[in-house]
């Protein structure tokens, strides 16, 4: 088996691509494009790939490739991400003038960047290409914010420890592949739903889903890219059992004017 993630070895998509898979075979993605490409053209079975973050926010446009490429959500998985702030061996916080990083990572520490302004913050691709850089092309003075395995993999001296904005920092994953494999155990499901413009649509959308049990853990508006400022919502929805949610894409199927479901899977929590 084959899984792609986005990013190379020592990323935080390569730790939970290890933690769901073991020593898999990597597919190595420098964007999220590439990935769920490799997947819905079934270069690979399988995708990881982040959809949020707990400081920064959904990663908006991973919902549409999952939707636009008729991908499905078979699991979920949160990290916590701790970020390390590192450098060539011998250096130390006060030789750092520049900062690379993948953007997800450079906002969920704004906080340490702004009491030091002087520092260049650049994105790149991925927290573990830029220590790969900083490593090979024995970089001075710039730093790469990425987690301690890729430190500790490309041989690099951490600078700052923990510089993420809380400790509690986590980013969502969810593993997409072509086909749904819905476990029997599955208690959540993702949706994607457009509701028509007339007052309280949404809310009588929202209000049946829990009256029939339906916990909404998440609701996310999405630009509908065809339709400027017309979006769709996405929902994660938990529940006691299948048949439950049956029930409910039934019945919600007639509130709403689409409905979508990117994935049914069993919950996970950190
Ligand atoms: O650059 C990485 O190491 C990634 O795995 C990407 C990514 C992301 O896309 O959010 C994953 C987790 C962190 O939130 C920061 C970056």
């Amino acid at each position: 088996m084959k899984v792609a993630i986005q990013g190379i070895q020592g990323s935080y998509h390569h730790q939970v691509a290890s933690i769901l898979y073991g020593n898999v075979e990597l597919l190595e993605c420098s964007t999220f494009d590439q990935l769920v490409n490799a997947v819905s053209t079934g270069h690979v079975q399988t995708g990881v790939m982040a959809i949020g973050n707990s400081i920064a926010g959904s990663i908006l446009p991973n919902y549409n490739l999952i939707k636009e490429q008729n991908l499905c959500i078979t699991a979920e998985y949160y990290l916590n991400i701790e970020h390390q702030l590192m450098a060539q061996k011998g250096q130390v916080f006060e030789d750092i003038f520049e900062v690379q990083s993948h953007p997800m990572a450079l906002l969920q520490c704004q906080s340490f960047f702004r009491k030091h302004p002087h520092i260049k913050l650049v994105e790149t691709d991925d927290t573990a290409a830029a220590a790969q850089r900083i490593a090979r092309d024995s970089k001075m003075g710039i730093a790469a914010i990425a987690s301690s395995q890729a430190a500790a993999f490309y041989e690099l001296d951490v600078v700052a420890k923990d510089i993420q904005e809380v400790r509690n920092n986590a980013t969502r994953f969810v593993v997409v592949n072509r086909e749904s494999i819905i476990d029997e155990q599955a208690n959540k499901a993702t949706i994607n739903f457009t509701a028509n413009h007339e007052p309280s649509s949404l809310a009588k959308i929202l209000t049946k889903l829990g009256d029939l049990d339906m916990n909404v853990t998440k609701i996310q508006s999405i630009p509908i890219i065809e339709k400027p400022f017309l979006f769709s919502f996405v929902a994660d929805l938990e529940f006691k059992n299948l048949q439950l949610f049956k029930e409910a894409q039934l019945e919600i199927g007639i509130l709403v004017e689409s409905l979508k479901i990117l994935g049914i899977y069993k919950s996970h929590t950190l």
